[in-house]
């Protein structure tokens, strides 16, 4: 992929990663630097939340949101986001591909906060005409770039509903369904209206549609040196900025 595929507001190109680069940078930042995925989470979730509170803004702004959730790192994401939400009084209910049982590691620490929150939480064991009366405004955070073949099960089934029945889709990442290295969807896939990607943009997202926000996790310049990726900060003073395609 062409590291200048991915443009910031300055002009300057935004190199993108694979999702192997992704996993790379990620085992060095937790591994060499000790900045732990519990904290990469939580500015996942404030930066994902932000982009969700601008987009209602311009909307309908007193919309209800459903957030989509899986087990894995883009859940816990999504779940961390669902937290700022309903801080500021947003109405906001989480709809789970699996039994909160079932959730585990850090994303279960996420849903155990919502629950003593007593946000709302759906799951494939719900009624299922409540489990897919999905709001118009949905975050999905069901699958990121450790998506495995065509999405299965609950996921599947909730993204396909997702796509017929949301007016507007904020995905974390990358759309749940495909694939963050080439683009490519194997099955079904969210269409989203906007995607907030985390510290770099994913090759794969320069052929997928919709507005395309990028998100820092605060990774550290050192890190991008270590793996001798090209890194110039495109953060500015802020936390995140809108990126273009070229
Ligand atoms: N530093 C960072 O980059 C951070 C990234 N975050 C987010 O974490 C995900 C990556 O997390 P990971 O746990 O590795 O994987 P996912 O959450 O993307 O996916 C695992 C999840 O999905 C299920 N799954 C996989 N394939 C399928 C399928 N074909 N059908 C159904 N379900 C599937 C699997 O069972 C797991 O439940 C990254 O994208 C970021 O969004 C962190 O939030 C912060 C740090
Ligand atoms: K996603």
């Amino acid at each position: 992929m062409d590291a200048s595929t991915f443009v910031g507001p300055s002009g300057r190109s935004v190199t993108a990663v694979t999702a192997d680069e992704m996993r790379d940078i990620d085992r060095v930042v937790v591994e060499e630097i000790g900045l732990d995925l519990r904290r990469m989470m939580e500015h996942a979730g404030r930066g994902l939340a932000e982009a969700v509170l601008r987009v209602r803004s311009n909307g309908r702004s007193d919309v209800p949101i459903s957030v989509l959730a899986g087990n894995g790192g883009n859940g816990g994401g999504g779940l961390a986001c669902a937290r700022h939400l309903a801080n500021r009084d947003v109405p906001v209910r989480i709809v789970l591909d699996r039994a909160p049982s079932e959730v585990s590691g850090v994303t279960a620490e996420q849903l155990r906060i919502l629950e003593a929150m007593d946000v709302t939480i759906e799951s494939p064991d719900c009624d299922t005409d409540t489990y897919t009366a999905l709001d118009d405004l949905v975050v999905d955070s069901l699958i990121g770039y450790g998506l495995t073949g065509a999405p299965r099960g609950a996921a599947a089934e909730l993204i396909e509903t997702v796509d017929g029945a949301a007016e507007t889709i904020v995905s974390l990442d990358v759309p749940s369904g495909t694939n963050a290295t080439t683009g490519e969807a194997p099955g079904v896939a969210v269409e989203a209206d906007l995607t907030a990607t985390l510290a770099l943009p994913k090759t794969g997202l320069a052929t997928v549609g919709g507005d395309l926000r990028l998100v820092d996790l605060s990774i550290p310049q050192v890190v991008y040196d270590r793996l001798e990726i090209e890194y110039c900060n495109p953060f500015g003073g802020g936390f995140a900025v809108p990126l273009s395609t070229r």
